[in-house]
């Protein structure tokens, strides 16, 4: 495909290739229909009144922004009458959601974040839409919450889009990465950024430093011989980034390279991470092992983990392959783990 390729031609010729009914294309097309409405929701900011805390909090006890519930509203209105799915789950809500009975239900399951990066909203530094496409199993009639609680290995698709100085959208269904840029005069996603891989190696790394003295011993070594530099065992610089926005930060990697780490550590001993295993480690994960890169909890590859819960939260190490290698061998280093 050429330069001028559309998100829609890419995902026509893709479901060509691989047969099949076409449902799937036709979710993929309303998950990008409302990331188009977000990113304009994003764009307009305080124009349309969007900025600022909804005044409720999520099941997570997280402070909504007025954002995460426009945002998690567009996805459900977008994705529910169509008859691709049975059921979603996002970050603002407590439960799954059935396909209401007014609609068809169809095999997928959708799970998504429908705002990452919310403490970015109001000072307008770039945030997203994170999702995951699953398969109802076979069988499954009335959709439960234990249909949702498969590995990441089985994710169908996983993208997000990026509400930065472009609106990008990126997507996998486990043949490479692609990257479109929303062109809002055309008001279609342009294929931009075909077969995105990242280098192996890198000098750029991403955590939160505030966490510092909670961290394992295992990521403590990892940073500090970073911020060693030349001075340390590394022998060489290290740059450092952390935008606090996970997509954000894991598209800087998939365009440069990096690592980014938000770890398990000790600060609250009922979380073991920050992020949220299904819709945000899960699909970012996916994607940046099929652009060549590695995902692990520091233990564990993210993408084999059993989910339990649906707002389960896991620690994440991805990136580079070679440096998350390095970073996972800590952990196994018996003097360090
Ligand atoms: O505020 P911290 O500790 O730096 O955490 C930032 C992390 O939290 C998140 O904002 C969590 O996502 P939500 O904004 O969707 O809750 C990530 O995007 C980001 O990497
Ligand atoms: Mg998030
Ligand atoms: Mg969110």
């Amino acid at each position: 495909m050429n330069e001028k390729t559309t998100l829609t031609q890419f995902m026509i010729e893709e479901q060509r290739q691989v047969g099949g009914s076409g449902d799937f294309t036709g979710l993929l097309n309303d998950i990008v229909t409302a990331c188009k409405v977000i990113a304009n929701a994003v764009n307009k900011g305080a124009l349309v009144g969007a900025l600022g805390e909804a005044g409720v909090q999520n099941a997570q006890g997280e402070t909504q922004k007025k954002l995460d519930v426009i945002a998690n509203e567009v996805m459900l209105r977008s994705n529910e009458w169509a008859g691709h799915l049975a059921a979603m789950a996002s970050e603002e809500l407590e439960e799954i959601y059935p396909i209401p009975a007014r609609y068809p239900r169809g095999k997928y399951l959708l799970v998504f974040d429908p705002l990452d990066g919310s403490s970015n909203i109001d000072v307008n530094v770039s945030v997203g839409t994170i999702f995951s496409i699953l398969r109802l199993p076979p069988g499954a009639v009335e959709p439960r919450l234990e249909h949702f609680l498969q590995p990441g290995v089985r994710q169908v698709c996983a993208g997000y889009a990026i509400y930065g100085p472009a609106t990008m959208m990126v997507l996998t269904s486990g043949h490479g990465v692609n990257g479109f840029t929303l062109d809002r005069e055309v008001g279609e996603f342009i294929l931009t950024h075909p077969k995105i891989t990242i280098p192996a190696d890198t000098r750029e790394f991403a955590i939160n430093a505030s966490n510092e003295r909670f961290w394992e011993p295992p990521v403590k070594r990892y940073v500090d011989e970073c911020l060693a530099g030349t001075t340390g065992p590394r022998g060489v610089n290290f740059n450092m980034r952390w935008i606090a926005s996970m997509v954000a930060d894991v598209h800087r990697i998939l365009m440069r390279g990096g690592v980014f780490m938000y770890p398990r550590d000790t600060k609250d001993p009922s979380k073991p991470g920050r992020l949220r295993l299904l819709y945000e480690a899960n699909p970012m994960a996916f994607i940046v092992e099929q652009a060549g890169g590695l995902a692990s909890t520091g233990y564990e590859r993210i993408l084999d983990l059993r989910p339990t819960e649906l707002h389960q939260r896991v620690p994440v190490i991805l990136g580079s392959k070679n440096e998350v290698a390095r970073i996972v061998g800590y952990h196994r280093e018996p003097a360090f783990a």
